[in-house]
Order: structure tokens, then C-alpha cells, then sequence
């Protein structure tokens, strides 16, 4: 597949992305009570364990979805379902995913678990649709960067990024 050109680079920090997770949380809490979280990995781990937290949900699982190499993406490989959960069509389950982009993702999870909620806490256009909770909609050519894959280091002053 062709490199997606993302012009605009959103980077977010533990405290960002902490305090939003919990915001969705704030949203989710009267839509309960829920069966478990099904966590989308690698990304939705996070955010999926502030609101487990936040929920007191224990009861967790995983779908490990695999569709990127950075910003590539590629066919999407389902590495692992939730025949541990016992979810069935997913009612009364939180599917938890750190974003939305094409919505590819979305749309094979929901698949599996059609009756499930799917929850997130960014999400691009494209990806909106198949999304019934998020906090943050960023513009389809923004790439996040979450805080597991940055670091600190020096930035170009604008004018310089600008003029090349
Ligand atoms: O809507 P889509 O276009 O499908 O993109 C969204 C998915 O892409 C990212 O995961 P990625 O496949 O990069 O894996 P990771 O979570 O392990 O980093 C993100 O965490 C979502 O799961
Ligand atoms: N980190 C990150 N992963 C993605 N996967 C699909 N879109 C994105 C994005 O904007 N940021
Ligand atoms: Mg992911």
C-alpha cells in the first residue's frame, strides 16, 4: 500500500493521554455495567488498563491485531481472537483501542464481537463511523505520535520546518 502523507505530526504525553483515557472513562461508566474489556494490542493495552482501573473491571482479554510498520500500512493479520473471554457477540463487552485511523482495525474486530462497544480515544474521520465512544478527533492527515514511541530531543523552530 502506498505511504499515507500525514503533514501534521500530533504528539501526546503520559499526562494527555492519562487524563483523556480517564475522560473516556468518565463517558463510559453509565453505559455499564460491562462483562470486561477487550484490549486491541499493542496500543489499546494502555489506555484500556487506565480504564479498567478507573471502572474496576478485572476481567480483561486481548485481540492482537497487527496491520502497521510504522506509518505503513499493510494487510491486517489477526495474531490471537478472544476464545479465552467467552465474550460471544461481544454484548455487554468494552473494546478498547488507543485510536481510529482507516478504521480497518475496527471494522475486523467488530466482526468478531458485533454486539461489543468500541471505544477509543482518538479518532481520524475515516475511522468515526465504526466507533460508538471517543474523546479526541484529529484530522486524517495527523499522525499521533503516543508517548511509548517518542522521546525528548530537539526540535526545529518553525520558521525552519517551513522554509525546508
Ligand atoms: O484504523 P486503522 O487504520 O486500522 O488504524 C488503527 C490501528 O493502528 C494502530 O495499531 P497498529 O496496527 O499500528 O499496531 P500497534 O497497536 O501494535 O502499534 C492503532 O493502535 C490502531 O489499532
Ligand atoms: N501511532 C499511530 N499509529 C497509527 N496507526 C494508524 N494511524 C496511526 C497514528 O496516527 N498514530
Ligand atoms: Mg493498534
Amino acid at each position: 500500500m502506498a505511504e499515507a502523507p500525514f503533514n501534521k505530526h500530533f504528539p501526546v504525553s503520559w499526562e494527555e493521554l492519562h487524563r483523556n483515557a480517564k475522560a473516556l472513562a468518565w463517558r463510559l461508566i453509565d453505559r455499564g455495567p460491562w462483562k470486561g474489556i477487550i484490549a486491541i494490542t499493542r496500543g489499546g493495552m494502555v489506555p484500556a488498563a487506565i480504564i479498567a482501573r478507573e471502572l474496576e473491571i478485572r476481567m480483561i482479554d486481548t485481540v492482537c491485531v497487527s496491520s502497521y510498520d510504522h506509518q505503513q500500512q499493510r494487510n491486517a493479520t489477526i495474531l490471537k481472537g478472544v476464545e479465552g473471554a467467552n465474550a460471544g457477540d461481544g454484548e455487554g463487552w468494552l473494546i478498547i483501542d488507543d485510536l481510529v485511523d482507516t478504521g480497518k482495525t475496527a471494522e475486523i474486530v467488530r466482526k468478531m464481537l458485533p454486539k461489543a462497544h468500541f471505544a477509543t480515544v482518538y479518532a481520524k474521520p475515516a475511522g468515526r463511523p465504526l466507533v460508538d465512544t471517543f474523546i479526541t478527533e484529529v484530522s486524517q492527515d495527523t499522525w499521533i505520535h503516543f508517548p511509548w514511541d517518542i522521546e525528548l530531543q530537539f526540535s526545529q523552530p518553525i520558521a525552519k520546518q517551513r522554509n525546508g
